[in-house]
């Protein structure tokens, strides 16, 4: 019940409208009721022969159809704009709110989950607030209005006509109460269903490759009908209280046949009256069944609300803090002191008391094992995580006390497989620097040695790339991202350099780009290969989250039998590609 009174909240801003459907709804009703009075009235008329009334009332008869035909329109508009209002402003807050959470939720999130919430739970929300409310309390207005002027044609007939609604009320609420779980469990597994669809759209290059269709499908049926089951169990739960509701008034109406029509025949109540006083009840059907139908969508609107609760009620752990410092004036220097990080949920810290001194504009290469700690080491410096102990410090400053936007405008990070937008290439390239004009996104593609083949695609720099850049080579978006580094002009830059699976040239034009981009910055780069490592000034050994040893190429050479072996075993080493004296002699060449 607490999430029903949340959900209507979100109506604060659209009270005006609400009030206006509701009067709107509540002037058709009053035509609606005066429909049976007038045609009782007019039956009464033709009893007795009367013309000239007769047509007057079949005008009012007309005119309050007309009206009542105008007032639904406007309701409806009306209704349509709060309810469309109420799904803008939802899918914002939403958005804005999940956009808001650190990485560590989205690690724990299925990204289909999280759509699901954020389209088919949304949706029965807004619905509901834009239509069913209005639904609910126009039926129950139209069951007051009716049982009114019932009472008010023959108190004791109304009486016998209305006996059926507690047990109507006490039947809805019932249903209620059985609907709501498993609507709530619908819910959930039509989300399961979107996760499902969601991984094997983004995985389609595995599934093909391993020829998994057949398994991945029967998987995907499975969750089809887990979500057929429990439909099915809401659906058998509605397909026998709804026609219950709407079956409950019926006894009335046989009880009025009958007492009323004796009534007629003895004369105590007029046909007139008795025909206003049947089409009341007819009346009271309608609205009697979209009681359960309104209730049905405040079910499931309340089972999603709770589902979308449980998303803006979340607070993002990693903020601004509530009076961050200004980022010191510096060209880069990082400190890291005796820092541990263990993500949540596991059991052994994937960095270990690790103290680093990277001064300003010198660059670092980190080298180790896979699950070594590489990854998660360079992820703090942007704070992208939280450290468990010990500090980060970015030109002195810990980088909790800085505003996180201001932090990450300082950094640049090109990763190994750089995600690019559907958007044009040009786009892409001021992703970091949205004002970038075009003879600035040129000259940065330039640099990272990507405008020759920018220059060859079909629109050049207005190219589209596909989701993820699919249609360009792992090279081609390594160089794009090196670009967007250049524009964003950073203080620190953070390079992952897998990319073994590129052509010499293509190596070759990459070394020079990111030779370019990393002068005069601090740079830490992930080191897959021997001549990365020649690009650094000193080096870093991890080893099981903790550093194994740090020095030049040679001290390392001669003090980490670690490093040794990473060197002769460890690394897919491509330095006989490259013409660089300096990466030759590194090699040993
Ligand atoms: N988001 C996460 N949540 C929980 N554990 C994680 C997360 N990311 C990484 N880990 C774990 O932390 C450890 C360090 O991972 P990290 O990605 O830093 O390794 P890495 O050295 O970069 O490896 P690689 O060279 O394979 O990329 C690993 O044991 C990994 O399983």
């Amino acid at each position: 019940m607490a999430i029903f009174w949340r959900l209507l909240t979100f109506l604060r801003p659209y009270r005006a409208g609400v009030v206006w459907s509701l009067l709107l709804a509540t002037a058709a009703m009053v035509m609606t009721v005066a429909i049976p009075y007038l045609t009782g009235r007019a039956i009464d008329q033709v009893r007795s022969g009367h013309k000239h009334e007769l047509f007057v009332l079949g005008v009012a008869v007309a005119v309050a159809g007309l009206l009542r035909l105008a007032l639904t329109v406007a309701r409806r508009l009306v209704a349509g704009q709060v309810s469309l209002g109420v799904e803008y402003d939802l899918r914002a807050r939403l958005y804005g709110h999940l956009l808001e959470q650190e990485l560590a939720f989205f690690d724990r999130q299925q990204t289909g989950q999280l759509m699901s919430r954020a389209t088919v739970d949304l949706s029965s929300v807004r619905f509901f607030l834009g239509y069913g409310l209005v639904f609910l309390i126009q039926s129950a207005l139209t069951i007051l209005l009716a049982s009114a002027a019932m009472i008010y044609v023959d108190p004791l007939l109304a009486l016998m006509a209305l006996a059926p609604v507690p047990f109507v009320v006490a039947t809805a609420t019932r249903f209620g109460r059985r609907s709501r779980p498993a609507m709530q469990a619908v819910q959930q597994r039509i989300a399961e269903v979107s996760a499902d669809v969601e991984e094997n759209i983004s995985g389609v290059r595995v599934v093909k490759a391993f020829a998994a269709e057949e398994r991945q499908l029967a998987r995907f049926t499975g969750s089809v009908d887990r979500v057929f089951d429990q439909a099915m169990v809401s659906t058998r739960l509605q397909a026998f209280y709804n026609p219950f509701i709407g079956f409950l008034p019926q006894v009335g109406l046989a009880a009025i046949l009958f007492f009323g029509g004796r009534r007629v025949i003895d004369g105590t109540l007029t046909t007139g009256q008795f025909t206003a006083f049947y089409t009341y009840l007819l009346m009271l059907l309608g609205p009697m069944r979209m009681l359960g139908m309104g209730l049905g969508l405040a079910q499931r609107a309340t089972a999603s609300g709770a589902r979308l609760f449980e998303i803006l009620d979340r607070d993002p752990r990693i903020v601004a803090p509530a009076h961050p410092v200004a980022l010191p004036a510096g060209n880069g220097h990082i400190e890291l002191h005796g820092v541990t990080l263990q993500y949540e949920g596991t059991t052994t810290p994937a960095l270990r008391e690790v103290t680093l001194d990277v001064p300003a504009g010198r660059t670092l290469a980190v080298v180790g094992a896979t699950g070594s700690g590489k990854t998660a080491l360079v992820q703090l410096i942007g704070r992208l995580y939280d450290v468990t102990a010990g500090e980060v410090l970015v030109d002195g400053a810990d980088v909790r006390d800085l505003d996180p936007a201001e932090l990450r405008g300082a950094i640049a990070m090109v990763n190994d497989d750089p995600f690019l937008f559907s958007a044009s290439v040009a786009e892409n390239i001021a992703y970091a620097h949205a004002g970038a004009t075009m003879d600035e996104i040129r000259r940065a593609a330039e640099r990272a040695q990507a405008a020759g083949f920018i220059e060859a695609l079909p629109d050049g720099y207005d190219t589209r790339v596909g989701e993820r850049g699919l249609t360009l080579s792992g090279g081609q978006r390594q160089r794009i991202a090196i670009a967007r580094a250049f524009l964003a002009d950073p203080r620190v830059l953070i390079l992952d350099d897998a990319t073994s699976s590129v052509d010499a040239s293509t190596e070759q034009a990459i070394k020079a780009a990111l030779r370019e981009v990393m002068a005069g910055r601090t740079t830490i780069v992930i080191a897959h290969r021997l001549s990365t490592i020649a690009l650094a000034d000193e080096i870093v050994v991890l080893e099981d989250g903790a550093v194994a040893a740090h020095g030049t190429h040679d001290e390392l050479l001669h003090l980490s039998p670690l490093y040794r072996e990473i060197v002769e075993k460890g690394l897919p080493d491509q330095v006989f590609l490259t013409r660089k004296p300096v990466e030759r002699e590194v090699a040993g060449l």
